[in-house]
């Protein structure tokens, strides 16, 4: 059968087309005209509906006196000259206002933000599809909201969260195959913030979250912990299970600490702390022997000589401050021979059934900063590298109640012997570092984005094969620097045992 022609008014759109925006034009206008007709109209709906609720909720005796207070103000109204002119002013004016427009609830992504969302999702497409896959959750010109579960953006409209979901076929437990997501999502996000990547791999999604920074306002104070605890610095609050009581600047709240444990039972007995020049190791290490002065004895061997520890030197407990190499190699050598005679006494007397001697139970810290400076001296003086007689201390300490702690900057890191490498299993992290340096330190690569801009003191900690953890070091100076301020010098100085008389267990000949 032949098809008729359709009639010319359905074949053809133009005129529909014309009209639509005639009328478009028109609806425009009248509502420009008409829009303090509706405003004022709208707000006298809502001034009626508000006098009529409080009509309502007023008790039954007062209605009559409000009533007669009504009918009197309007008397008094209609009676002076211009009044019914007056108040229906400020009856329109009121209108007016209640009933302008009202700020804009935001309830959902505005243009910007839904271009973000499109572009991330465009850019995932070749990560999260193959070809042989008929129906792909990711293909070229599709729906991102298909694809992104949850999303969250910050007044500037840079992302803050997102949840991705993705094909069951993306290898997911590939390392590589999951860096390449996250430095797309990272550099497609905004790069200079600190960016944490979850992935659930059974419900095949991703969550990737904007991390704030850390606080800096915590200083060197007396920290709540146990004997053989020491507090590294603070974290995020759902990383640890525990807080500790502290006072920031003026308030005090409860913090989540990084806690590391050594002694007998430890299992990271050794720390080794990395960072650039000025990433606050050795504010670390000032930090560190500040508790340990609460129940130990120390040593503190200083490679670079800058005097850093000299607020320390002849404290009660402070065994000796070295900055020399003669002074450094004595006083390695004491240390060592003392960790064989505290295992001895301590094997003497479990064999003999008696517990052990009082002079082996009292900690003895050794802090070492920047040994490889040292390492080159004694090499070009001809005599042993200092780190050499660590090896002790470092493989029996822990038996023995010793615990030694290096410091070191990450171009010297190779400078490092293979007991410190090897005996240093609670492992910190400071300052600007690639991905590839915290991962050659902590052993796996952080879980967050590490950003170029840190303050000195923060970076990552890991303890033993423990997850990796965000740190910020509590701040404590070097007390007899200009720089430091008023509030952080006494901190530290409060914190300082008493001044002592020359100490001679450390012999002092070179
Ligand atoms: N946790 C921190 N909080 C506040 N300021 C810090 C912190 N750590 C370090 N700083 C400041 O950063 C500067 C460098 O710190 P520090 O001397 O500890 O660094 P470093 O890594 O030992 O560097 P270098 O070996 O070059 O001395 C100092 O002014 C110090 O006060």
């Amino acid at each position: 059968m032949a098809r008729r022609p359709l009639p010319r008014i359905l074949s053809s759109s133009a005129p529909i087309v014309r009209s639509r925006e005639i009328a478009r034009t028109a609806t425009d206008s009248a509502a420009d005209v008409l829009h303090p007709l509706i405003t004022i109209s709208r707000g006298l709906r809502l001034i009626a509906a508000a006098l009529h609720a409080r009509w309502a909720a007023s008790p039954k005796e007062r209605r009559g006196p409000a009533l007669f207070l009504t009918a009197a103000v309007i008397l008094v109204v209609a009676l002076i000259p211009y009044g019914p002119l007056l108040a229906l002013i400020t009856v329109m004016g009121a209108a007016g206002w209640k009933g302008r427009a009202r700020p804009v609830v935001k309830t959902g992504p505005d243009e910007a933000e839904l271009a973000r969302l499109q572009a991330l999702y465009e850019a995932l497409v070749p990560y999260f599809s193959v070809p042989e896959d008929p129906d792909p959750l990711y293909s070229h010109g599709g729906e991102w909201d298909t694809a992104f579960s949850e999303f969250a953006f910050d007044d500037d409209g840079r992302l803050t969260r997102l949840q991705v979901r993705y094909p069951a076929y993306f290898t997911d437990s590939e390392a590589d195959a999951r860096a390449r997501i996250e430095q797309l999502l990272h550099a497609k996000s905004g790069r200079g913030r600190e960016y944490h990547f979850a992935w659930d791999e059974e419900g095949n999604q991703l969550v990737m979250n904007v991390l704030g920074a850390l606080p800096t306002t915590i200083a060197a104070q007396r920290f709540v912990t146990s004997p053989g605890e020491t507090v590294l610095g603070f974290t995020d609050a759902d990383a640890v299970q525990r807080t500790v009581p502290v006072i920031a600047g003026e308030e005090s709240h409860d913090a989540p600490p990084v806690i590391w444990r050594t002694g007998p039972r430890s299992t990271e007995p050794h720390l080794l702390a990395v960072g650039q020049p000025g990433a606050g190791t050795t504010t670390l290490l000032r930090s560190i022997a500040l508790q340990v002065l609460q129940q130990g004895d120390l040593l503190i061997v200083e490679g670079s000589g800058t005097g850093e520890y000299a607020c320390l030197a002849g404290r009660s407990g402070v065994l000796a401050v070295e900055c020399g190499l003669a002074g450094a190699l004595a006083t390695l050598e004491w240390a060592s021979h003392e960790t064989e005679r505290r295992l001895i006494a301590a094997n003497r007397a479990r064999q003999a059934g008696h517990p052990a001697p009082e002079d082996t139970k009292r900690p003895l810290w050794i802090l070492l900063d920047r040994p490889s400076a040292l390492a080159d001296l004694a090499a070009a003086d001809g005599r042993i590298d200092p780190q050499h007689l660590l090896q002790i201390p470092l493989r029996h300490g822990r038996a023995a109640g010793v615990t030694v702690v290096v410091a070191e900057q990450f171009d010297t890191l190779d400078d490092l012997s293979e007991p410190v490498r090897s005996q240093t299993r609670a492992r910190v992290v400071l300052g600007p570092a690639s991905l590839g340096q915290v991962e050659s330190v902590l052993g796996v690569p952080p879980h967050t984005t590490p950003t170029p801009d840190v303050p000195p003191g923060r970076g990552y900690a890991r303890l033993g094969t423990g997850p990796v953890l965000r740190l910020q070091v509590p701040a404590t100076p070097d007390p007899y620097d200009d720089a430091t301020t008023e509030a952080h010098r006494q901190a530290v100085l409060d914190l300082l045992p008493a001044r002592e008389a020359a100490v001679e267990a450390v012999p002092a000949e070179g």
